[in-house]
């Protein structure tokens, strides 16, 4: 045993999460952090292309359309891309505090199926900061933005520097990453954060 705590709810210290002043405004466009991310890139063909926007305070909303790759039973979205879309937008809550954080834990409910050609309307917000742990939470909505719940998820994501896709990550995708003058720009922009 590790000895460390993989609760859901922050401890009494914990403190609230604070946009950083350099934050995309509300409304604007994050942009994807990787090319190749599953979640966000443009460059995955069968990927979810979720492109999520800042919200008030340290909030996000995003869109994902779930199309046939998707599918888990017949004509129903898959319950681990569900979760995907809920850890992607979650994960982009890192632009709004600057700090990149990968998922800890992410417990999700599915609540309702989710039909092929459905738009997700998801929702997440930041709702606490323990040293490196952000607890956070995400909605998935069917019908529109204000319509039913159809996914919820409830997380922790831990603050890493960018070494830990340096160290962990396949060569080759570091290599060209850190050949990409635009995959460098977003890798600074957190690594300048004061
Ligand atoms: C090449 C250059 C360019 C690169 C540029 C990149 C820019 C990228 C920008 C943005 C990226 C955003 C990507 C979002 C994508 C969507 C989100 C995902 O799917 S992320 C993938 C899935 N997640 C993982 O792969 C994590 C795998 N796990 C780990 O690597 C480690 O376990 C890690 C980092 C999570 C923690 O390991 P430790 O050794 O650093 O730290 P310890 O000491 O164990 O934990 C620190 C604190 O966190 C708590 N913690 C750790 N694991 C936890 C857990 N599972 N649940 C709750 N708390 C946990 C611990 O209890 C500790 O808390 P106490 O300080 O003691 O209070």
């Amino acid at each position: 045993m590790s000895g460390r705590t993989t609760a859901l709810t922050p401890p009494g210290d914990a403190v609230p999460p604070v946009r950083h002043p350099e934050a995309p405004a509300p409304g604007e466009t994050i942009g994807s952090h990787y090319e190749h991310c599953f979640g966000c890139g443009g460059g995955q063909p069968h990927g979810l292309h979720l492109e999520a926007r800042a919200g008030e305070g340290v909030s996000v909303t995003a869109e994902f359309r779930v199309r046939e790759a998707h599918q888990g039973a017949p004509g129903l979205a898959h319950g681990g891309v569900l979760a995907t879309a809920l850890d992607e937008t979650l994960g982009s809550l890192g632009w709004l505090l600057r700090v990149i954080a990968v998922t800890g834990r992410l417990e999700t409910d599915f609540v309702r199926p989710v039909p092929v050609d459905t738009v997700l309307h998801l929702q997440a917000e930041a709702l606490a900061v323990h040293g490196r742990k952000i607890y956070c939470t995400a909605t998935g909505r069917i019908g529109g933005p204000d319509g039913p719940v159809a996914v919820q998820a409830d997380a922790v994501f831990v603050e890493v520097k960018v070494d830990h896709f340096i160290a962990n990550g396949r060569k080759q995708e570091i290599q060209a990453a850190l050949a990409d003058p635009d995959q460098v720009k977003v890798a600074r922009a957190f690594e300048v954060n004061p």
